[in-house]
């Protein structure tokens, strides 16, 4: 077994034995494991905030699961932000470990040849094999934007493996604009911005996702126009991904601005019914799953403008299947999906919904949840808002910071923890936690 394999054994002990399945995807579920070497097996953890929560609650738990399966006691590592991963082990097996190895943070399944072109990202597909085969030659910057969910990440994680998978010596360094404020934030404080630069201007290609992010962070945008400049003058390629086009990011200085607008800009739109059906086919296939028509036809209906809620209605049906041990059908999956999808296709499950119910129910305004203040009547509200907004949303927690008043995404997970902690120990806060969800699926 590989590594990812003894993880995926692993995560089902871990499954069962976590009581809230909201603690398994927010905590369990974003650990990445990375290597095994010497007596550690060792994971990377997407954002640095979730560390610390997850070493304090859940490391005996991860390392007997992981012991279960491997029938080894490794210790348990989680790298820090920028560790790397050869830090960990002794220098003998430094020497033996020579080959480069490929970016942690690259999904090893996002690649060309598992994306579907259809109408909606033709372009965007075109310019990224372009800037993929040619770097810095096709288009300089690559600039992708579209809603979330549509591929964009795919598309420059695509672009890195290509780029590397023809030269392995390659720097390629792939990053949200989230890790880069955060490192450059990090390196100020630890006075180590010479490191900062070197490490984003000793590069052949930076991709940076989500862009938009930076929007409100001044020195961030300072940073990053050196930072573009350096890369740019020196001939490199910068592939950038935002959810909308340079000239609708508010807030964004000018200068960069218009260097976003110096290369080529491409946008992905909302698959069309054909392309919905040819990715959940592709799905399908990949994962060996045999599908009836009729079953994808009726996904490809009822969800038009997500990719991920695409895949992940498919993986709802399927896992309904297999748990009722019934055969895929039609009915099954109208069974299926009733939950989420019967009513939300009048009102469409959103965070100013989540923040009206929850407004509703404790008597506040909506623009109080959304706003600033900070008494506990307003704020306890408005931080399990965040947490239901975490659980019910797909979002990320930049995403739900910004339906929030554009808080960082810091205050997001501290909310969210508070009250997981909360309800652990208030059986009523649970239950009312719980009747608010059900409210707002009703809604
Ligand atoms: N054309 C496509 N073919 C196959 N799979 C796709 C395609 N577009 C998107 N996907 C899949 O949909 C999911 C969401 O895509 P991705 O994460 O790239 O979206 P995104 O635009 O970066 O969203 P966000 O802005 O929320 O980060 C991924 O699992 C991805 O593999």
């Amino acid at each position: 077994m590989d590594i990812n394999q003894y993880w995926s054994e692993a995560l089902k002990i871990i499954e069962d034995e976590i009581a809230s399945s909201f603690s398994f995807q927010t905590w369990i579920q974003p650990l990445v494991p990375v290597g095994i070497k010497e007596d550690k097996f060792i994971f990377r953890i997407p954002d640095p905030i979730y560390k610390d929560m997850v070493e304090k609650r859940f490391l005996p738990l991860i390392q007997s699961a992981v012991a279960a399966v491997t029938k080894v006691n490794y210790q348990i590592v989680i790298l820090e932000e920028n560790q790397d991963i050869d830090s960990v082990v002794t220098q003998t097996q430094k020497t033996e470990n020579s080959r480069p190895e490929l970016p942690q943070n690259l999904n090893p399944k996002y690649v060309f040849s598992s994306f579907v072109v259809g109408n909606s990202n033709r372009m965007a597909h075109a310019a990224s094999l372009a800037v993929a085969e040619s770097p810095a030659k096709a288009y300089n910057p690559l600039f992708l934007y579209g809603n979330s969910g549509l591929g964009k990440t795919h598309l420059m994680h695509s672009i890195a493996h290509f780029i590397l998978d023809k030269n392995p010596a390659a720097k390629v360094l792939y990053v949200t604009s989230e890790t880069f404020t955060n490192e450059l934030i990090l390196s100020i404080q630890n006075n180590k911005n010479e490191e900062f630069r070197n490490k984003y201007r000793n590069i052949d290609v930076l991709l940076i996702d989500d862009i938009q992010f930076i929007s409100k962070k001044e020195g961030t945008q300072e940073e990053f126009f050196h930072t573009f400049n350096a890369l740019y003058e020196s001939n490199k390629q910068i592939i950038i991904s935002s959810d909308r086009p340079p000239k609708e990011i508010k807030t964004l200085e000018d200068r960069l601005r218009s260097r976003f607008e110096w290369g080529l800009i491409a946008d992905i739109q909302p698959p069309d019914y054909e392309t919905r059906i040819a990715i959940l086919r592709t799905k399908a296939e990949r994962d060996h799953l045999e599908v009836p028509d009729d079953v994808m036809a009726y996904i490809a209906k009822n969800i038009v403008s997500n990719i991920r809620e695409l895949e992940g209605a498919l993986t709802r049906i399927v896992a309904y299947a297999t748990l009722t041990t019934q055969k895929i059908s039609l009915s099954l999956a109208e069974k299926s999906m009733k939950d989420i999808y019967s009513d939300s296709a009048q009102v469409p499950l959103t965070a100013e919904l989540i923040q009206e119910v929850v407004a509703s129910h404790y008597n506040i305004r909506v623009e109080d949840i959304q706003g600033n203040k900070k008494p506990k009547n307003i704020a306890f509200p408005r931080q399990i808002s965040m947490y239901l907004c975490r659980k019910m949303l797909d979002l990320t927690l930049p995403k739900i910071g910004e339906a929030f008043g554009g808080r960082d995404h810091t205050t997001v997970i501290h909310a969210i923890g508070k009250i997981e902690k909360q309800m652990e120990a208030d059986a009523e806060l649970k239950n009312t936690i719980m009747e608010l969800e059900k409210e707002i699926k009703n809604q």
